[in-house]
């Protein structure tokens, strides 16, 4: 069906817990090739910018398809994230958000929060998010392209 994705997982220590679990559900999905986990470990208090920055350049580089982040809220994950160039990071904590995440902004990072969502829907969400696909046929392709071309070019005219 899909092409199987290379994830990276990361987290602060407010998203170990999470970060754990759901690393062995990618583990064990049929729609992933690889994860890479990118800390921090079950000792860790590594910043939460130091790993969504490194989880989000190993996506930059074509080294992984996507990230899956988590902290305390999944709000300074996404927006250390979206530092790195060509990343599009956001919190989502909804089906239809997770949904839209990849048909229409073609989010290659999706960041939960362990303090706000509970378990069993961030395990939900991330396995529903292992089935999009984005669409470059689709007219979100050009809005998304907008947003590129400011990066590039400072521009979005
Ligand atoms: O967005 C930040 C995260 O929620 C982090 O896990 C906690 O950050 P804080 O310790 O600065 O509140």
């Amino acid at each position: 069906m899909n092409d199987k994705l290379r994830i990276v997982v990361g987290s602060d220590d407010a998203g170990y817990d999470y970060k754990e679990v759901l690393k062995k559900d990618l583990e064990a999905s049929e729609l992933v090739a690889s994860v890479t986990d990118v800390g921090v470990d079950a000792d860790g208090h590594t910043a939460y910018p130091k790993i969504a920055i490194a989880a989000a350049e190993l996506v930059a580089k074509g080294e992984a398809d996507r990230a899956l982040l988590v902290c305390g809220t999944g709000l300074g994950v996404a927006i250390a994230a979206n530092k790195v160039k060509g990343i599009r990071a956001v919190t989502a904590h909804d089906s239809f958000s997770v949904e839209r995440a990849i048909l229409s902004n073609n989010a290659q990072v999706l960041t939960f929060g362990q303090r706000v969502v509970g378990l069993e829907l961030a395990r939900r969400l991330a396995k529903e998010w292992l089935t999009y696909r984005f669409d470059t046929s689709s007219a979100s392709a050009a809005k998304v392209e907008l947003m590129c071309a400011y990066e590039d070019e400072g521009t979005a005219a």
